[in-house]
């Protein structure tokens, strides 16, 4: 496909966003449509579209309208691209520019919703425009090296003769920053054989921080695909690890994974008995993750917000239940709004004296990688 014709596809897959659909579904449905295009398409229209939904507000200013064409328009505009050499109607190529693809201006749209503006503002304080423009920017790729099967040389190695480039991170002896090739991974050696995972830096710090103790019973309340469980795996000899999701459906892929990671996990559709350590890792937002997920920015109601709230409520209560005499209930979401971290946090422990907080962090993509935060509670 030629550049143009990336553009024109990536117009039709936004007009499906910004009517509604997903973006993993309309990109999903236009790979299917469209056998012609090569790998090097599909990577070069997702760049577009995501591109575009992480500065939609900024870029439909730019490009005079809130559509795929506009979006488009603006993204090449705010990169110092004159749009006409593109859109020359020619071949599949869009449209030549006309009257209505007329530059407005830019200045001062954050692109954050504005009903979401003053939560970002008071939860980030004299950072939130810097964290707000670093949200319009591609999230770099993170791995967390396994240590039951290497060390982060190991890993980097093994990485090179796969064609990926990566190096270790002063902050973790486990975390490595993907350089070049992060698309060659799931084919690679280092992978498949449970070297490494894919795991974002910050949430890869909060594992980091917990208080892990040979022989530890672990349940990770709301383990998903298990991200939390691998990453706690072997930090420490003979941990017991359970893995519990309100939809098992979604633990699908964990035994597979954890297997590839030499790791034993009980999977459980009711956990029984107290743990040393609780892991909630509680749905949220995802603000803090909007670099990697830009459409879920704009597809976030203040309903929607509020009945997630209300869940990271009662998961605290019932992962707080599992939690044994003098153990830990480590509360995280990988969000930056104080309504889903720290205000909720203080409703519970206002609520439960029986636990007192042993600390609490929060990232944001200044200092790590994608926002995140962790409160560490003991009961008793
Ligand atoms: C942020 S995701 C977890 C991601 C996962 N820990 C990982 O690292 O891959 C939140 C998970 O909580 C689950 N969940 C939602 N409500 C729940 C509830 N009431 N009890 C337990 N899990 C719940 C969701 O199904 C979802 O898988």
């Amino acid at each position: 496909m030629t550049p143009a014709a990336r553009i024109s596809a990536a117009i039709g897959i936004l007009d499906h966003v910004l009517a509604g659909l997903p973006a993993e579904q309309a990109l999903l449905r236009w790979s299917r449509s469209s056998r012609f295009a090569g790998s090097g398409d599909r990577a070069a229209v997702r760049d577009l579209v995501f591109d575009a939904l992480r500065c939609r507000d900024s870029h439909a200013a730019l490009g005079g309208a809130l559509s795929g064409r506009g979006l488009m328009i603006g993204g090449l505009r705010a990169a110092g691209r004159d749009p006409a050499e593109l859109f020359t109607g020619q071949g599949h190529a869009p449209a030549p520019l006309g009257p209505d693809d007329r530059p407005g201006t830019a200045e001062g749209i954050a692109d954050i919703p504005a009903w979401i503006q003053p939560l970002w503002d008071a939860s980030l304080g004299d950072r939130a425009s810097a964290v707000a423009d670093r949200m319009r920017q591609r999230a770099p790729v993170w791995l967390r090296v396994n240590p039951i099967k290497a060390d982060a040389a190991t890993a980097v190695d093994a990485l090179a003769q796969d064609g990926i480039a990566a190096e270790a991170d002063a902050r973790l002896p486990t975390a490595l920053r993907v350089t070049a090739h992060e698309r060659r991974l799931s084919q690679g050696r280092a992978y498949r054989d449970g070297l490494v995972e894919l795991q974002d830096l910050s949430p890869q710090l909060a594992c980091a921080a917990l208080p892990l103790v040979a022989g530890m019973r672990v349940l990770d309340y709301c383990a998903g695909g298990g991200g939390k469980t691998l990453a706690v795996a072997g930090r420490a000899p003979g941990l017991t690890l359970v893995a519990h999701d309100a939809d098992p459906a979604r633990m699908r892929d964990l035994p597979q994974r954890a297997e590839r990671a030499g790791v034993s996990v009980q999977v459980t559709a009711a956990p029984r008995g107290v743990f040393d350590l609780v892991i909630a890792d509680v749905p949220c937002s995802g603000s803090g993750t909007w670099r990697r997920t830009p459409d879920s920015k704009w597809r976030l109601t203040s309903q929607g917000l509020r009945d997630l709230a209300a869940v990271q409520a009662q998961i605290l209560r019932r992962a707080a239940d599992l939690v044994g005499p003098g153990g830990h209930l480590a509360y995280m979401t990988c969000s930056v709004l104080d309504g889903e971290n720290g205000a909720q946090v203080d409703q519970f422990l206002a609520e439960n004296p029986g636990f007192r907080q042993v600390s609490r962090q929060s990232w944001t993509p200044l200092e790590a990688s994608d926002g995140f935060f962790l409160s560490l509670m003991a009961r008793g």
